[in-house]
């Protein structure tokens, strides 16, 4: 048999290992797109996990899809499985049932569509009540891209986000503005929270999202 040393050897590096994949890996994240109808959530989503845009036609989503993607933020690999929801009100008991879930919430408007803007206060009111209370959740003010149709001024939706105390950014799914930055801005915070290293300071969402690009990030012809 093994003396006590060997075995006292063979625990501490299986300690070791214990630590290294709890370290190098996380389970996966449950983060939700939500929004009116053809804010873009779908087009974000494509954007962030394929890196294209998806010109052409609208077609609305039905019901709830989703799509993994691994991100690795300081060393360690965060599994996002990344859940589209489907605008229409029709669908609204569907996906009320997946807040519960949700570590996550990405809400999306419209800049350049005042009634996605104005139904903000509404998502949030339902947020409260499906959502767990510690969620992460950010608001995003989608199509920059589009300057010149735009009615959602960029300071109107940094007052109604900082009014809520919620991060707020500018994205473009169609430029890819953002995209990468607001997905990876969740996946940080959620790293962080679930390891609380003892020596990590802490991460500051709020202030993580002033790298944000500021403009329209597009094409300038
Ligand atoms: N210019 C511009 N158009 C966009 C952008 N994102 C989405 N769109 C367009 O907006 C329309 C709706 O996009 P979707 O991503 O399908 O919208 P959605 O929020 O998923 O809609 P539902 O599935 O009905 O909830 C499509 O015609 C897209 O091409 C963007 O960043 N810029």
């Amino acid at each position: 048999g093994a003396t006590p040393a060997e075995s006292m050897a063979v625990a501490a590096a299986a300690a070791d290992w214990k630590l290294c994949l709890t370290r190098s890996s996380l389970p996966p994240s449950q983060v939700m797109l939500v929004g009116d109808s053809g804010v873009g959530k779908t087009c974000l989503l494509v954007r962030f996990k394929d890196g294209a845009f998806l010109a052409g036609s609208f077609i609305s989503t039905v019901g709830i899809d989703f799509r993994n993607k691994v991100l690795t933020v300081d060393g360690v690999k965060v599994k996002l499985q990344i859940w589209d929801t489907a605008g229409q009100e029709r669908f609204r008991s569907v996906t009320h049932a997946y807040y519960r879930d949700a570590h996550a919430l990405l809400l999306l408007y419209d800049v350049t569509n005042k009634a996605s803007f104005d139904n903000i206060q509404a998502w949030l009111t339902e947020i409260h009540e499906y959502a767990q209370q510690d969620v992460v959740l950010m608001l995003l003010g989608n199509k920059v891209d589009s300057a010149q149709d735009r009615v959602v001024k960029r300071e109107d939706g940094e007052k109604l986000a900082k009014e809520y105390g919620v991060p707020f950014m500018e994205t473009s799914a169609k430029s890819g503005l953002n995209v990468e930055l607001a997905f990876t801005a969740i996946a940080k915070e959620l790293k962080h929270r679930s390891m609380k290293l003892p020596n990590e300071p802490k991460f500051k969402l709020h202030d993580y999202v002033k790298k944000e690009v500021r403009g329209s990030g597009c094409c300038r012809s």
